[in-house]
């Protein structure tokens, strides 16, 4: 579990971090997500006391970072800015970790074959590709075997292939009880892989609530029609006092209504109904609506 309170960090006169409160429980992938400055990788730094916060504090299983013993074997990190010496091979990397952490040589083999980087072994990290450079970050962050993993925009750059390891992975994490910490900007591979969101805006808390919470209590679901006539749907829709926007290829999208209802007026009306269904809101729209005041502007007037 990681414990965020009243968590801080000004740089100068700009407020990275403004007074967070949140905790990370185990068993579930917790989405961390906030526009670009809003504070997600300060708050991850803080987190594993790479920075110090201006006031308030962060407890790892119920402790300050830097007063837990063996560190590695309680967090593990993967942040984009990998620390990883690129002459050194992706085996003594993490051989060189492991020693400096007391781990078992045995385990660096385990790791390597566990994010399936045992044939590349003998490389230079520097000449990794960034998919064999991201795995490799993940090795390192489960050497400890750590029961909390915070993973920095782990999917930027990655293939599709690339994508769903790493959903996968997040998954049967959290399937073993860990706590996993994830920021992303990409809504739809968060969408399929998160089940709670922490949605930050300017270093303030938007939002601490499951995904399908988030989703509703932010974007409307509405009914998706396509039919003969859409002029004349439309009408008949409008007529019974139905918000109508049009969608794409002329079809309709009828809100703050059901399917079936939408169906029977057509049927009364003699209208023929080629497509119709609910169509939910998307994590994208809801991030969006949520989050659309807290956009930090890179250029203009003062903030
Ligand atoms: N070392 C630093 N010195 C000064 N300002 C900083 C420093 N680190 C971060 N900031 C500022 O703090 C704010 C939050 O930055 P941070 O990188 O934590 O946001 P983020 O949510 O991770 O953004 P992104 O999605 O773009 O990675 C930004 O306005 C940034 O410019």
């Amino acid at each position: 579990m990681i414990d965020v309170r009243n968590l801080t960090k000004r740089y100068g006169d700009r407020t990275a971090v403004d007074g967070l409160s949140f905790t990370v429980s185990p068993g579930q992938v917790t989405g961390f997500l906030g526009p670009n400055g809003a504070g997600k990788s300060t708050t991850m730094r803080l987190m594993l006391d790479l920075d110090r916060p201006t006031a308030g504090e962060v407890r790892i299983e119920g402790v300050r970072y830097r007063r837990l013993p063996d560190p590695l074997r309680r967090v593990g990190a993967m942040f984009e800015a990998g620390g990883v010496h690129r002459g050194r091979t992706a085996y003594h990397h993490l051989l060189w970790l492991a020693q400096s952490n007391k781990i078992p040589r045995e385990r660096v083999r385990e790791v390597l074959d566990l994010v399936g980087l045992d044939r590349v072994a003998g490389k230079r990290a520097g000449v990794l590709s960034l998919g064999m450079g991201r795995r490799l970050g993940i090795a390192a962050a489960l050497l400890g075997d750590p029961p909390v993993l915070l993973f920095d925009e782990p999917i930027n750059g990655l293939d599709p292939e690339g994508i769903l390891w790493i959903r996968n992975l997040l998954r049967g994490f959290a399937a073993e009880g860990r706590t996993v910490l994830v920021s992303s900007h990409v809504m739809s591979e968060m969408a399929l892989t998160a089940d709670h969101l922490i949605v930050i805006g300017r270093g303030r808390l938007l939002a601490d609530t499951g995904m399908r919470e988030f989703i509703e209590a932010n974007a409307a679901s509405y009914v998706h029609v396509r039919a003969a006539e859409p002029g004349r749907m439309r009408d008949v829709l409008a007529a019974a006092g139905i918000e109508v926007r049009s969608g794409p290829d002329g079809a309709l999208e009828a809100h703050g209504v059901e399917a079936a209802k939408v169906g029977e007026l057509a049927a009364a009306s003699g209208l023929a109904v080629h497509e119709i269904g609910t169509r939910s809101a998307s994590l994208e729209e809801a991030f969006m609506r949520l989050t659309g005041d807290a956009v930090e502007h890179r250029t203009g007037g003062p903030r």
